[in-house]
């Protein structure tokens, strides 16, 4: 989990009648690889993924895949279920009551670390939302007497915000099960062909952790010494409407749903490609920037389905997951000038967008990262400080109780960074410098490398997100 930005697993689920016939060979999984056929059912294909798991393996197996993220509990991570409907998401996340997922035996690991931490004070607290057809509502939120209203999501220092989500302090499993239960209840699902509950939103749970030295809390500042905000996050599946038989409010979040996990997989290719990932263009993707191009650690579990129905399903998770596994350097997120009020911000490397830096090891910290969150033992509404994704620290700046001291003049080494690191970099700098010299020197090119000549066997799904491509590149190119 050390070296690499993004860390993908394969998870099979099992067999049921519903899925019609399967032919076992055609989907098995092997130590830390798995077989599937193409799309077009013409010949098996073998991806590597960190781990894979068969229709067998149990939550607890899975859960322990997991587990490595929150080993340091320094860092910031996230863990998001990928998947074609009914393909079991929802299951590995959130799970059952018998066989509970990955969000409660996080949560219940979380808050048994922090009983056993002796001298230190430890505060938990969740945020729950989903997002549907593009709008972003609290799981949480006290819904008595009004109907949940959107929240928006504001940008402060190049990090989501959202001001009024409920950040709920448990204290306990049982304080988490009761208040889970309720909001899972409410997220949206319906009865589709493929999936009698089938989430019709992406959800996002994150969890955040507060630890203080019992000693010195009471002093001004408070002393945080560690902050993380483990993200869990079960997104809707990507459907075929053929198979859901959706009518026509189903058509219209499948639409959104669709349309933002292909956002999702371009934001992937654009890092892939070195390029600037296009994150504000839905919700989704605005909230993962840090997750997919900044400094959290990622875990995707890419969740299939036996079956013949499933298969071009399959097929394209698996390549997604893939292909994120790929991202080494990821292309930290740009952060504003305005820094004035913001003395850590103001101290700290400013990176340019697209420098592509390690994330773990580079600096990016706020004001914000710095003020003791007080919670009470309440459901308490945020309204005008961090609520999501802004208050990330790392260890090397709050352990050390040191702020990294860096002149505004000359070049800047970010902390952390070691002599390889800085001359990696200024040669990917150089390189990059130089093709990007020739992309504008060239001539415009009279065909893209990746179109195909004969689209003709495209689906319109396809067809549409091809579209969206040449779009994008289109766009690009007339900036340069
Ligand atoms: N590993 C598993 N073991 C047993 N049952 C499973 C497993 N994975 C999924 N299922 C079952 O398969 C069905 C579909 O799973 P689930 O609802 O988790 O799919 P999903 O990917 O979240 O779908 P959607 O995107 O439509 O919400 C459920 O009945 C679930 O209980």
């Amino acid at each position: 989990m050390q070296d690499k930005s993004i860390q993908a697993h394969a998870r099979v689920r099992p067999h049921v009648v519903d899925d019609g016939h399967f032919n076992p060979a055609h989907l098995s999984v092997s130590s830390n690889t798995i077989s599937t056929l193409n799309s077009a059912g013409s010949s098996l294909v073998t991806f590597s993924y960190d781990r894979s798991y068969d229709g067998h393996s149990s939550q607890k197996t899975v859960f322990e895949g997991v587990q490595p993220l929150q080993v340091d509990l320094f860092l910031n991570a996230t863990v998001v279920a990928f998947g074609v409907t009914g393909s079991g998401k929802t299951f590995t996340m959130q799970g059952t009551s018998e066989e509970p997922g990955i969000i409660p035996q996080v949560v219940e690991s979380i808050l048994g670390d922090s009983a056993g931490s002796s001298g230190r004070n430890v505060d938990v607290s969740v945020t729950y939302l989903e997002i549907l057809k593009d709008q972003v509502y609290d799981l949480l939120a006290d819904r008595t007497d009004n109907t949940p209203q959107p929240l928006q999501i504001l940008e402060s220092q190049g990090q989501p915000q959202i001001p009024g989500l409920t950040v709920l302090p448990i204290g306990s499993m049982g304080d988490f099960d009761a208040v889970y239960q309720v909001a899972n209840a409410r997220r949206k699902t319906a009865s589709t062909k493929l999936n009698s509950q089938s989430s019709r939103s992406h959800a996002i749970l994150s969890i955040h952790v507060e630890i203080r030295d019992e000693k010195t809390h009471s002093t001004a500042k408070g002393k945080i010494m560690t902050r993380t905000d483990p993200w869990l996050c079960d997104l809707a599946g990507s459907e075929n409407n053929r198979l859901t038989g959706n009518d026509k409010e189903r058509m219209a979040e499948s639409k959104a749903i669709n349309t933002s996990l292909s956002h999702l997989g371009r934001i992937v290719d654009q890092i892939l490609a070195g390029q600037k990932p296009s994150f504000r263009t839905c919700k989704l993707t605005r909230l993962m920037q840090d997750s997919l191009g900044g400094t959290s650690r990622c875990l995707m579990i890419c969740c299939v389905a036996p079956g013949e129905k499933y298969r071009a399903g399959t097929f394209n998770t698996l390549q997604f997951g893939d292909r994120s596994k790929k991202i080494k350097d990821r292309i930290y997120i740009d952060i504003p000038d305005s820094s004035k009020e913001d003395p850590i911000t103001t101290q700290c490397p400013r990176p340019r967008a697209s420098l592509p830096i390690r994330g773990p090891s580079s600096v990016r910290a706020t004001s914000s990262s710095m003020r003791r969150v007080s919670l009470p033992a309440r459901t308490v509404s945020v309204t005008s400080r961090t609520s999501i994704g802004a208050t990330r620290v790392p260890l090397s700046v709050l352990s050390n109780n040191a702020r990294p001291m860096v002149k505004n003049d000359g070049p800047v080494k970010p902390s952390g960074l070691t002599e390889d690191d800085v001359k990696r970099i200024v040669r990917e700098l150089q390189s990059k410098t130089e093709s990007e010299a020739e992309l504008i020197h060239s001539e415009p090119r009279t065909s893209m490398p990746f179109v195909k000549e004969d689209n003709t066997s495209l689906t319109e799904e396809q067809k549409q997100d091809r579209f969206r491509v040449l779009v994008d590149f289109a766009r690009d190119h007339h900036e340069k």
